[in-house]
């Protein structure tokens, strides 16, 4: 069993401190946790803390995980500019947590994650020659073999048609209950947030606001002060939650 806990967590861009104290729950293996909030809120900041890229005070509390493979990072930017096939890519990702001897389990586990994200089709083009969204779908295949104990991936889903969303949430949500993962996803679709996270952590101006049950945060009231939009939370005849959204609020 993984845990994560964010405790009085900070981050600086040079001096400045553009997240400040971040204290969550206890996240526990399984959970799906959709990380929200308006443009330049500190999404990306956070996450970036959280791996260690950025430095600040406060404290990232991991137990039951070993360092060596503990987080998964996914950036926002997943351009690349390597020469290599999307194959070499992700066989080298996988490589850089383990030991550089390739086993049979090594290409058993990366074909099953190419293929659950359906990108066993162009496994020997070059990184630079995909699209958007064939990036995206390439750079969590990278995140995904590295079998971590928490992923943080950054709007994942941004250059992905509808069925592929859906497809790589779900394939997401999956992952988490049965390799006992934690997930946090910095997702901007609010309605996808709903569907598949089992907290929501929203974020305004590096203060975390809320992190609960979706139903709980995602509120009208919360869409009015964050989003500055005037919503409603309707369930859909299958007894979803949706946003409805009516205008922008001034
Ligand atoms: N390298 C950097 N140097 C200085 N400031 C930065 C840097 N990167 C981000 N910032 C600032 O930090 C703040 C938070 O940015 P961040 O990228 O974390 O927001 P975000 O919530 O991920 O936004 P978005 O939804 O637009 O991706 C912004 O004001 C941004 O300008």
């Amino acid at each position: 069993m993984v845990a994560l806990q964010l405790q009085s967590l900070g981050a600086y861009h040079g001096r400045k401190l553009f997240v400040e104290d971040v204290t969550t729950p206890i996240m526990r293996s399984g959970e799906v946790v959709a990380v929200i909030g308006p443009n330049a809120a500190g999404k990306s900041t956070l996450f970036k803390r959280i791996t260690g890229l950025l430095k600040g005070p406060g404290n990232v509390v991991i137990e039951g995980a070993e360092a060596k493979n503990a987080i998964s990072y996914m950036p926002q930017d997943t351009s690349a500019n390597a020469v290599l096939t999307v194959y070499e890519s992700v066989l080298l990702a996988r490589k850089q947590s383990q030991s550089w001897a390739v086993s049979d389990h090594d290409l058993r586990f990366i074909d099953d994650i190419m293929k659950a994200l359906n990108i066993t089709p162009i496994a020997f083009r070059d990184l630079g020659a995909l699209s958007g969204g064939q990036r995206q779908l390439v750079s969590i295949a990278q995140a995904l073999v590295r079998e971590p104990a928490i992923m943080l991936m950054d709007e994942p889903t941004s250059a992905l048609d509808l069925h592929r969303q859906v497809e790589v949430l779900d394939f997401m949500r999956r992952q988490a209950r049965t390799l006992g993962m934690i997930v946090l996803i910095a997702i901007h679709d609010l309605n996808q947030a709903l569907r598949f996270a089992d907290k929501v952590l929203v974020i305004r101006n590096g203060r975390m606001l809320a992190c609960g049950n979706p139903r709980e945060v995602v509120t009208a009231d919360m869409l009015r002060d964050v989003y500055k939009i005037h919503a409603r939370i309707e369930q859909c005849s299958m007894g979803h939650d949706h946003v409805i959204v009516d205008g922008t609020a001034h």
